[in-house]
C-alpha cells in the first residue's frame, strides 16, 4: 500500500491535486472536509456538530474526526493505497492515523506539503469563494482565523513527520499541471 498525507495551509491546492494525483496511482482520496461537507448538506447529526465549528473557521474536535476518518477508511477495505487530504491536522489525529495504518499492517508513507504564501492563500480562498458555495470561503475573517489555527495546530506535524524522514515540501505556486510533475517526482522517488 502507498499512503499519502497531503499537506499544507488552506487554500494551498490539496484537493486539486488530489484529483490527478488518486487517477495517476490509483489511491482513494480522503477529505476530511469533503466529508464533512457531504454531512452538512445531508443534515446529518454529524455534519450539524461540525458546521458549528468549520461556520467559524475553527477545527472539529479530535475525537469526531477521528471516528470519522476510520470509517471512511474502513469503507475502502480494497484500496491500493489512500490520499490523506485535510487530515491529519493536530498531533492526536497524527498519532491515531498512525495507529489505524499499523492495524492494516501498513503505513504512511509520506507526508507532501504545498508551501504558499499566506497573502496567496487569502486571495485563491475569496476567489473560491465566490463560486464555491462554502460560507467558510466567503467571509475574509473566517479565512484569516483558519490560516492561523493552521499555524498553531497543525503546521507542527511537519516535525513530526521529518522525524520520521517522511516529510517532503513542494513549491505551490505555478500551474496546476507543473505542481503534478512535481508532486508526482516526490511519490516516484518514494
Ligand atoms: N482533520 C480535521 N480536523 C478538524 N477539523 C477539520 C479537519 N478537516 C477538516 N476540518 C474542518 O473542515 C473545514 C474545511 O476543511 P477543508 O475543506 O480541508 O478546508 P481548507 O480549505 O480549510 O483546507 C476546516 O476549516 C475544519 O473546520
Amino acid at each position: 500500500m502507498t499512503n499519502l498525507v497531503l499537506f499544507g495551509p488552506p487554500g494551498a491546492g490539496k484537493g486539486t491535486q488530489a484529483e490527478f494525483l488518486k487517477e495517476k496511482y490509483n489511491l482513494v482520496h480522503i477529505s476530511t472536509g469533503d466529508v464533512f461537507r457531504f454531512n452538512i448538506k445531508n443534515e446529518t447529526a454529524l455534519g450539524m456538530l461540525a458546521k458549528s465549528y468549520i461556520d467559524k473557521g475553527a477545527l472539529v474536535p479530535d475525537q469526531v474526526t477521528i471516528d470519522m476518518l476510520n470509517a471512511e477508511v474502513e469503507k475502502n477495505a480494497d484500496a491500493n493505497g489512500f490520499i490523506f487530504d485535510g487530515f491529519p491536522r493536530t498531533n492526536a489525529q497524527a498519532d491515531a492515523l498512525d495507529k489505524l495504518m499499523d492495524s492494516k499492517d501498513s503505513q504512511i508513507n509520506a507526508m507532501i506539503a504545498l508551501e504558499v504564501d499566506d497573502e496567496v492563500l487569502v486571495k485563491r480562498l475569496l476567489e473560491r469563494g465566490k463560486t464555491s458555495g462554502r460560507a467558510d470561503d466567503a467571509d475574509e475573517a473566517v479565512i484569516r482565523n483558519r490560516i492561523k489555527v493552521y499555524y498553531n495546530e497543525t503546521a507542527i506535524l511537519k516535525d513530526y513527520y521529518t522525524a520520521q524522514d517522511k516529510y517532503f515540501g513542494v513549491d505551490g505556486v505555478g500551474s496546476i499541471e507543473d505542481i503534478t510533475v512535481r508532486l508526482s517526482s516526490v511519490i516516484d522517488n518514494l
